[in-house]
Formats: C-alpha cells, structure tokens, sequence
C-alpha cells in the first residue's frame, strides 16, 4: 500500500478504503493500559532500588555506631514528596521510607 487507506488496483488509479479495523474507545483505554504498564514497571524497578541503597546506608551507619534513624533528613523527604505530589505525597513519601528502613 502506498498510503495509509489506500490500494493500487491499477497503475494510476487510487482507491481509497475504510481502514479494516476502526478504532474505539477499547483500542485507545488498551493503548493507556500498555503505557501505564510500563511506568508501574519504572516505578516498582525504581522503587526496589531506592529501598536497597537505603538499606545499605542505614547498615552502613549502624555498623560506624550511628542511630538507625535520621528524623531530619527524613523531614525534608517528606516535605519534598508533599511539594511534588500534594497531601498525598506524604503518605506515599512514609510508604518509600519503611520499605528501606522498615517500620519505625
Ligand atoms: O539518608 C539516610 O541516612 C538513610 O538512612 C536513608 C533513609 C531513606 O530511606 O531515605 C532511611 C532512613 C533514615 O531515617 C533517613 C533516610
């Protein structure tokens, strides 16, 4: 086909046909579906790695004899996550939290 739509029957002559499948509103809700699969897959990859670097810098400040928390700079987490997301950043920002140094 030379164009979308279209078929060369005979040389010069063009006709123009209904596409064989129209789109709907399943097509483009299955489209979105596709895209926000792929961010829930950044997400919990992005995620995952957030928490083992995390685990990895409380393991790292226990055993220099530090304290297992860091309020302050957890402060500014969640400051930063409210900012970002609205009211609902800051339970989102608590969630992150745990998942790297577990409940409080
Ligand atoms: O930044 C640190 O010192 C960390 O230990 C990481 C982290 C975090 O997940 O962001 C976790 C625990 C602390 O209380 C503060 C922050």
């Amino acid at each position: 086909m030379s164009e979308a739509g279209s078929r060369n029957l005979t040389p010069g002559a063009t006709v123009t046909t209904q596409p064989t499948t129209t789109a709907t509103p399943d097509d483009q809700i299955g489209e979105w579906r596709v895209r926000i699969d792929e961010i829930d897959a950044a997400i919990i990859e992005l995620w995952n790695e957030r928490s083992r670097i995390s685990g990895e810098v409380g393991k790292a400040r226990r055993a220099a004899g530090g304290p297992r928390l860091v309020l302050s700079r957890e402060q500014r987490i969640l400051e930063r996550y409210r900012r970002g997301l609205g009211a609902i950043g800051v339970r989102v920002a608590m969630l992150v939290l745990e998942s790297g140094r577990g409940p409080l």
